[in-house]
């Protein structure tokens, strides 16, 4: 093996990526939202990718890592562990304990979830890197891919057909606020992707109309597997009134209260199976919710858990106590879905079709996005992840980034609304 892993420059690019007006509990989605594009290049002159959140919380703690990684090799990836948790330090956002993410919606937020959101970003460049080099895919430097395709879900949003005031990108999908609406969109994705099956975005409306969505979906798609996910919006008692109200429709109920104490006390009370990725985001909140019964299904995600080998750690441990796993989303472009395709292919219990907000972004950073056919990605054996950066689009973005007054740097769907409905903060918790 002739070829230096050694790592000579790190390359980080934050970029605005256009997002449609996009609806949850905590407002709309901004016209533009910040992603990071990662690179290293190794001494052999290979260069690999990695994509994670581009806020400036997560650039704060980029760039030290990014200082410190040359001379190291990609094939280290213990070692990009170790020197993050050396060099990252906290983000003086991250400190407040407690502290709930104001775009996220991922649940509490901590130094430690903050780093390892960045280390997967450089994971999978370091992962994507060491593929080139050897000639090999990175299904195959985490063990093998176990299936040649994976599954995706429609990601389903109440919406409306413009940013207020005409802000960001026109699209052509129209509104939808409705149950009609939600159906409509439903079977775009259905006609276009081939999606099976469908997760709605709730805790927008009240219950009742998100039951009512439901319901419509279950009619349109008879027999085909729904979610439905307020993101924590209601209290035990209307989470359990939901449960009952879908018991034969949903294949599961996604974070309806939004503590793992309210998750308990849900589960407790309904046969549906419970899915997360709110109250179970990173390993030290695992031993409490899986004691407590809390969760049956845990959505995994390579960004929080801090990269793909982490997140088939994850795996084993579901696995072991029969806990099921699912896989969550963010905007995320595609680099980041090929990761999360490779991640996918290689663990044995991925029991469900994974999230993806990748058909909502019309912008790309790579040369060819990713195709999904019968709502499946084929899972690529070109080396590394199997994609190639385009640098004109990067350029491009990272321009927009640039030239941003300050406003779209860091999400924040509350802040977003309030274009639409000054005087809007984020509602309380439990918000119905
Ligand atoms: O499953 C989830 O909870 C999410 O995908 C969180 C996201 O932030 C989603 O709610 C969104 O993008 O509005
Ligand atoms: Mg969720």
């Amino acid at each position: 093996m002739t070829q230096d892993l050694t790592i000579t420059e790190v390359r980080l690019t934050p970029i605005l990526v256009a997002d449609p007006p996009l609806l949850n509990t905590q407002g709309v989605h901004q016209p533009y939202t910040p992603r990071l594009v990662v690179e290293v290049v190794t001494a052999g002159g290979v260069t690999g990718v990695g994509e994670t959140y581009g806020d400036t919380k997560y650039l704060d703690l980029a760039a030290p890592l990014a200082d410190a990684l040359p001379g190291r090799r990609v094939s280290d990836v213990n070692g990009l562990h170790r020197l993050a948790a050396l060099v990252c330090g906290d983000s003086p956002e991250a400190s407040g304990a407690d502290a709930v993410d104001a775009g996220g919606l991922r649940g509490v937020q901590t130094a430690d979830k903050l780093r390892l959101s960045v280390v997967s970003g450089f994971e999978v460049a370091c992962l994507d890197a060491l593929g080139k080099a050897l000639g090999l895919p990175v299904h195959a430097l985490l063990g093998g891919k176990v299936r040649d395709a994976v599954d995706y879900s429609a990601y389903l949003f109440y919406r409306w057909a413009a940013h207020p005031g005409g802000a960001g990108e026109p699209d052509d999908w129209g509104a939808a606020l409705d149950p009609a609406g939600v159906v409509a969109q439903a079977r775009r994705f259905a006609r276009d992707y081939g999606f099976a099956s469908f997760k709605l975005k709730g805790g927008v409306f009240e219950p009742d109309e998100e039951i009512a969505a439901v319901r419509a979906l279950a009619e349109a798609f008879p027999g085909q597997p729904l979610r439905l996910d307020p993101n924590g919006a209601w209290s035990v008692e209307t989470s359990l009134r939901v449960a009952r109200e879908l018991a034969d429709i949903l294949e599961y109920l996604e974070d309806p209260a939004s503590t793992t104490a309210g998750m308990a006390q849900v589960a407790a009370g309904t046969e549906m199976a419970l899915a997360t990725n709110m109250c179970v985001t990173t390993f030290a909140e695992i031993p409490e919710a899986f004691a407590a019964g809390a969760v049956q299904v845990v959505l995994s995600d390579h960004h929080y858990w801090g990269g793909l080998r982490n997140t088939r750690e994850l795996a084993a441990i579901c696995r072991t106590f029969g806990v099921g796993l699912s896989m969550h989303s963010n905007t995320h472009l595609g680099i980041s879905l090929a990761a999360m395709t490779h991640v996918a292919a290689v663990v044995p219990n991925l029991d469900y079709a994974c999230d993806s907000h990748y058909p909502w972004q019309s912008e790309d950073v790579i040369t060819e996005r990713l195709e999904f056919k019968d709502g499946r990605l084929a899972v690529s054996d070109l080396p590394g992840l199997g994609v190639e950066l385009d640098r004109g689009r990067l350029a491009r973005l990272h321009r927009r980034w640039l030239e941003d007054d300050g406003a779209m740097r860091d999400r924040d769907d509350a802040a977003a609304m309030r274009a639409a409905e000054p005087g809007w903060t984020a509602p309380p918790v439990p918000r119905w």
